[in-house]
Parts: structure tokens; C-alpha cells; sequence
């Protein structure tokens, strides 16, 4: 993981940020930052439309601020130098026309909305500075992964600001923005699909004998260990993978199964899917604005 620069350090501590829609992303952004030191729990709001007791249940865990009024969550909003946007896209266009008249010039918006474009933002907000990421959860324990892309109006501290937000809760890159939807469908998504796995491998073993305190510990050893030898090798999956798979053997018994089912199609339709589906989204919200 990349270390923050001192400078960048300074600037993110001596800003205040509002995370708009408190849900288990909005969570895991903080928990990820909080937990890497990158900013004081006091730095940092944040607002959710009505659910006050969860609002409550994040300011004894991390010690963030809260506002329960509507007076409250507006001032929030109206203070902040980086406002976080982390509602459902279904939300999205209603919290956009909340934030308009509240809207300082200068303050940094970050979107970790699917489907929601910069033009979206700008559309109801005018030329903000405007940064789309699409994060996923593993950003909890600071091994997320985040694509980000930038309006017209980022400057370089800003980008800086955003990259150092995500690169403090795992890796972050920077794409061209047509590219957000596969993005989303690739590392967003991705976490389930590495879950949808380990559920099935998980089944197989308990169906064959094993404790399933047994069969969670040997499947989340061997993922981890599978990605932690693709990361520290640097060989491809495919080479790795023929390491493990003796002709005759039982791993090449067990892909003969995979390839029967067209296991490595269905993940690219899956992955594919779910970026068209980040592409429906988007055009839903565009109609939803205009
Ligand atoms: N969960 C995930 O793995 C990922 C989610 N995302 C994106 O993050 C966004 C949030 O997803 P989750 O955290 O899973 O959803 P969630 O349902 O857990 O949280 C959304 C929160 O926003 C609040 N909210 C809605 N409208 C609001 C408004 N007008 N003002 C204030 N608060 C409002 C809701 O009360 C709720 O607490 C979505 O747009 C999703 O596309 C992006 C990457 C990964
Ligand atoms: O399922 C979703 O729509 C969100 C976006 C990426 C992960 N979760």
C-alpha cells in the first residue's frame, strides 16, 4: 500500500468532511481511515436521511459527529470541505437537488454512487469539483480497491485529497471514466463473487465430513494464500494454476467439472452483466435528472 506524502497528511487532516448516507460503505470508508490515522474522528460527519439510531450506534463506535436535525445536517453539509455521497443510486438524485443550495463553492465532492456520472453531478450541482470513485468493502480492513475519475474542475490537491482518502483503505487507480462501469463490475461487485465461492467450497467440504469450523479456516487460508501468491510472484493465475494441477490429478478433475460448466464463461458474463447493469443504472439516473 502506498504511503500519504507529509504534505497531502497535513491538508487531509485540516479538512472537514461530511459522509452523506450513512450505510455499510459510507462505514467502511471511515473504519478504514480512522483506522490508518489518515484524519481525528472529530473531522468527520455524517448525515443520514432517517435512521438516527444507526446514526447514534457509528458515534459510539468511531467517535464521529453527528446532527439528528434537519437544521443539523444541513449546517453538516454547509460546512464541509469534502462532502462524500453514499446513498443508493436510487437516492442519488434527491440528495444532489438537497446538497444544491447548501453548497459552498471550493467544496470537494466524492461519489461512491454506481452508475452516477460526473456529468449527473454537474447537471444538478453546475461545474463542481467532482471526483466518481467506485470503492468496494473490502476498504474495512484497508484492502480495498478503488477506481477513481475527476471532473474538469479537480485540481491536483483535490485529486491528491481523493486518492489519498482511498489509498488509506487499500490501492486506488485512476481510469477514464468510460471505464467505471466495468470498474464496477470487476472490483465493486467482486467481493461477492470471491464469497459466492468460498460459500460453495465451504458447502462441498462440510457435504464431505469436515466441521465447518474446519472448512472456513482451510477455505479462507487457501484464498488468501491463492492471492497473496499472485500478488508476491507476480506469475500469472494461469501459470500458478498449473503449478497446483498434476495431469491425471485430482485439481485436474476438479477443472475438467469447471470447464463442463463453462465455469470461467460464467464469470466473465457475470462480470460483464454487472457492468451493463452499472450502465442501466446510469442511464435511470440521467433520466431521473433531466
Ligand atoms: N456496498 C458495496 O459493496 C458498494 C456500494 N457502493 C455504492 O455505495 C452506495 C451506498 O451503498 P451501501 O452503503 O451498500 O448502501 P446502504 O443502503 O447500506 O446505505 C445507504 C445509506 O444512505 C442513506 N440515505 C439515502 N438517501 C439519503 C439522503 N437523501 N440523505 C441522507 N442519507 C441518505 C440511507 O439511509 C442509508 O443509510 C451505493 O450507491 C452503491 O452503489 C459502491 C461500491 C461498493
Ligand atoms: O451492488 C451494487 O450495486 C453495489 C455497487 C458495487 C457493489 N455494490
Amino acid at each position: 500500500m502506498n504511503e500519504i506524502k507529509t504534505q497531502e497528511k497535513d491538508t487531509f487532516r485540516s479538512l472537514h468532511f461530511s459522509i452523506f448516507g450513512a450505510g455499510s460503505i459510507a462505514e467502511a470508508i471511515v473504519r478504514g481511515v480512522l483506522a490508518k490515522q489518515l484524519t481525528e474522528p472529530s473531522q468527520i460527519s455524517m448525515i443520514n436521511r432517517s435512521n438516527n439510531e444507526r446514526l447514534l450506534q457509528l458515534q459510539r463506535k468511531y467517535g464521529v459527529t453527528i446532527e439528528l436535525s434537519s437544521e443539523g445536517k444541513q449546517q453538516l453539509l454547509q460546512e464541509a470541505d469534502v462532502i462524500v455521497l453514499c446513498m443508493k443510486p436510487k437516492d442519488a438524485a434527491g440528495a444532489l437537488h438537497e446538497l444544491k443550495p447548501l453548497l459552498r463553492s471550493g467544496t470537494l465532492i466524492i461519489s461512491v454512487i454506481a452508475g452516477l456520472s460526473l456529468h449527473a453531478i454537474e447537471h444538478i450541482l453546475g461545474p463542481v469539483a467532482a471526483v466518481r470513485t467506485m470503492p468496494n468493502t473490502s476498504s474495512t480492513i484497508g484492502l480495498g480497491a478503488t477506481a477513481i475519475c475527476c471532473s474538469d474542475a479537480v485540481n491536483d490537491t483535490q485529486r491528491a485529497i481523493a486518492m489519498a482518502m482511498f489509498e488509506a483503505v487499500g490501492i486506488a487507480v485512476e481510469v477514464e471514466e468510460q471505464h467505471m462501469n466495468i470498474v464496477t463490475g470487476l472490483s465493486g461487485s467482486g467481493p461477492a463473487y470471491l464469497y459466492y465461492v468460498m460459500e460453495a467450497m465451504i458447502q462441498a467440504a462440510v457435504d464431505g465430513g469436515l466441521t465447518k469450523e474446519d472448512a472456513r479456516d482451510l477455505t479462507v487460508q487457501t484464498v488468501l494464500g491463492a492471492a497473496e501468491m499472485v500478488r508476491l510472484t507476480q506469475e500469472e493465475p494461469a501459470e500458478l494454476r498449473r503449478k497446483v494441477t498434476s495431469p491425471g490429478g485430482t485439481t485436474q478433475a476438479a477443472i475438467d467439472v469447471m470447464n463442463t460448466h463453462h465455469v470461467g464463461r460464467t464469470i466473465v458474463s457475470a462480470v460483464h452483466r454487472a457492468a451493463e447493469r452499472s450502465q442501466e443504472m446510469e442511464h435511470q439516473i440521467g433520466r431521473e435528472i433531466e
